[in-house]
């Protein structure tokens, strides 16, 4: 499991780090400088070694190197006003040091730099020029000299390293336009062969810490990387939002301050009386594959050993879907497809009667009821081992499933409300004060903006200043409004329950699955979760782990995926994590 933090949050881990004598505030740029070149030698190991290829017997010419560029290799730092413009000096003295070629541009007055920031520019002055660029308005020149530089087939130049902002960006960029215009079109073309690589200290800049939303939004900038080296742990606006996309890979280096300092400068506060108590609403958790590993797979339902486990399916749970009318059932029959792949021992699909046909036709080892309304649901309901709900996906939004969704909240047992059941809940104050803390709701954005309007017109709103409000608060606000989980969709999804936990499942970096936006795919996830909480999983802690294996098995699959695969490569996922 990985923790994100804020920006404030990583703050006092600084602070607290320094002010405990452990370490100076020099030090922690030095290693954040140091992580950076480490980290771009390993991405690009033929980078290592410039320094060698001058001096020694000519090994073969790395594949990046046309001939005509000589054999030493040019980078560009681009710094700015604050302590993100210190690792940059950092860096490009570590990079001259390894023999590159180093270009240092300041944004920023050299006089007004932080401490560390300006012993670091000091250090950097020793060896190498440092041309300025107007502050904070770059001018005409400044724009075209920084912007040629990366730009086109005839730039020389290997490497852009972003050092102008990073977690204390907290206005809108407009400068430097065609500076992050010419970053975004080297990553986005990915020029693999020839660079520039750009690579991003801490945060591609322009993006906020916080909420990963570009500050300024549609008048705002934000540079894009093919590398972004971050410090200590990941923070939100990494994987929130416009955050996952702008870079293609994230590397959190160890700054040496994460071990045992941060669990208690970030989980422990103190209530009136003084006294210590664990907070758990502070820090976000993203799912990652190494919690799951580590953590979860004991728990999973599938992976146990345990000889008192009863065999008996019922022991298992039992998950009934509602599906709408004829020609309707296809969501609700791959939800229950889903449920019954992930563990639930036995599933039930509740139609009215004119579609009973039709899911007969289609369903094997799913079971079939008859379910006409509102009466029929509260009949089948007495059979006490139905333990967990689905209602939403191709259900309808007429009186009959108004009643039905009144029937299931007031059942008291776990339940999955997506789709057509939002649609209801959104329309219906009555209904929506019904939800639970045994209620999972799973909406994608425009699901979210009709349930949660006055959170989502925050969450829409011009990122002007940073920190900007977040899609963690926009879930974390929404699940306390509700008082159930909330599971708010997309490559960024968002996980919360009424008490503030919170965890991001990320599809982005080298776990993104853009495929997975396709036609049913949350019908299955919902499936997936009420299959969860049919095996006895806490809903919180359902939504997360259905989530996390929604995502895999859409990686598993690969592209071609359509919903109807995700329950089919379940069990290639499973077999994986035990292994
Ligand atoms: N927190 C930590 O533990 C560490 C932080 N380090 C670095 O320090 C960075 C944070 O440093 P800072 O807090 O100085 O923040 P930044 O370096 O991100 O920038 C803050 C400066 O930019 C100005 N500013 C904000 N928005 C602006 C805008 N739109 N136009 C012009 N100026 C603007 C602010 O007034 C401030 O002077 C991190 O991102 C990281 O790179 C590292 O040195 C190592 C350790
Ligand atoms: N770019 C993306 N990368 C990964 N997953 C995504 C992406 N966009 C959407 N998803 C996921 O795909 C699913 C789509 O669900 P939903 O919007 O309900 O579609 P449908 O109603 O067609 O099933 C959600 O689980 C969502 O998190
Ligand atoms: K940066």
């Amino acid at each position: 499991m990985t923790e994100l933090l804020t920006a404030a949050q990583m703050r006092a881990v600084e602070h607290s780090a320094i002010e405990s004598g452990a370490v100076t505030g020099l030090e922690l740029m030095e290693r954040a400088g140091q992580g950076v070149v480490d980290a771009i030698f390993a991405q690009w190991p033929e980078f290592v070694g410039s320094a060698d290829v001058e001096r020694g017997p000519a090994p073969a010419p790395p594949r990046y190197l046309r001939p005509e560029e000589g054999r030493t290799r040019r980078a560009v730092v681009l710094c700015g006003p604050g302590n993100n413009g210190g690792d940059g000096f950092v860096v490009a003295r570590l990079l001259r040091e390894a023999g590159w070629a180093v270009e240092v541009f300041l944004y920023g007055d050299a006089e007004a730099l932080p401490p560390d920031a300006r012993v670091n520019y000091e250090r950097w002055a020793e060896v190498g020029a440092v041309q300025r660029l107007c502050f904070p308005k770059p001018s005409e020149d400044d724009e075209e000299k920084v912007s040629h530089l990366l730009r086109g087939a005839t730039t020389d130049v290997t490497l852009c390293v972003d050092a102008l902002f990073g977690t204390g960006l907290t206005r809108p960029l407009f400068g430097l336009k065609d500076f992050f215009d010419a970053c975004y079109l080297a990553y986005a073309a990915n020029l693999g062969d020839d660079g520039p690589y750009v690579v991003a200290v801490d945060l591609p800049s322009g993006l906020c810490a916080d909420s990963g939303r570009i500050i300024g939004d549609d008048l705002g900038l934000a540079v894009g990387a093919h590398l972004t080296v971050t410090f200590a742990f990941a923070k939100h606006g990494h994987v929130l939002s416009s955050g996952g996309v702008s870079a293609a890979r994230l590397v959190t280096v160890p700054l040496g301050i994460d071990r045992s300092l941060p669990y208690r400068v970030l989980h422990h506060k103190r209530n009136e009386n003084g006294t210590l108590y664990i907070d758990h609403s502070t820090t976000v958790k993203m799912a990652e594959r190494q919690w799951f590993e580590a953590g979860y797979v004991s728990d999973l339902p599938w992976t146990s050993k345990d000889p008192r486990e009863a065999s008996h399916k019922y022991s298992h749970g039992h998950a009934l879907i509602l599906s709408g009318g004829v020609g309707k059932g296809g969501a609700a029959r791959m939800a229950a497809r889903g449920a019954l792949r992930i563990g639930a021992g036995a599933v039930t699909v509740g139609c009215p009667p004119s579609a009973l046909i039709e899911n007969a036709a289609q369903l094997n080892a799913v079971m079939l009821r008859r379910v006409p309304g509102a009466d029929a649901l509260s009949e089948v309901l007495t059979d006490k081992r139905i333990n967990a709900l689905c209602l939403g996906p191709g259900l309808g939004t007429g009186a009959r499933e108004a009643d039905l969704v009144r029937a299931a909240l007031t059942a008291g047992r776990g339940l999955v409300l997506d789709a057509d059941a939002l649609t209801l809940l959104s329309q219906d104050a009555d209904l929506f004060a019904l939800l639970h803390n045994k209620c999972v709701l799973t909406p994608h954005g425009g699901e979210f903006a009709r349930l949660f309007p006055g959170i989502a017109e925050k969450l829409d709103a011009p990122a002007l200043t940073g920190p900007a409000y977040s899609k963690v608060d926009a879930a974390r606000a929404a699940a306390q409004q509700a008082g159930c989980t909330v599971l708010f969709k997309g490559p960024d999804t968002v996980i919360a329950d009424p008490s503030g936990r919170c965890s991001v499942n990320a599809a982005v970096y080298d776990r993104s699955a853009p495929w997975l936006a396709t036609a049913g795919a949350g019908d299955v996830l919902a499936g997936f979760i009420t299959g969860l909480m049919a095996r006895g999983f806490a809903p919180m802690h359902a939504a997360e782990v259905g989530a996390w294996l929604h995502v895999e098995c859409a990686r598993a699959f690969g592209p071609g995926l359509i919903a109807e695969d995700l329950p089919e490569a379940l069990p290639g996922v499973l077999r994986d994590l035990e292994k």
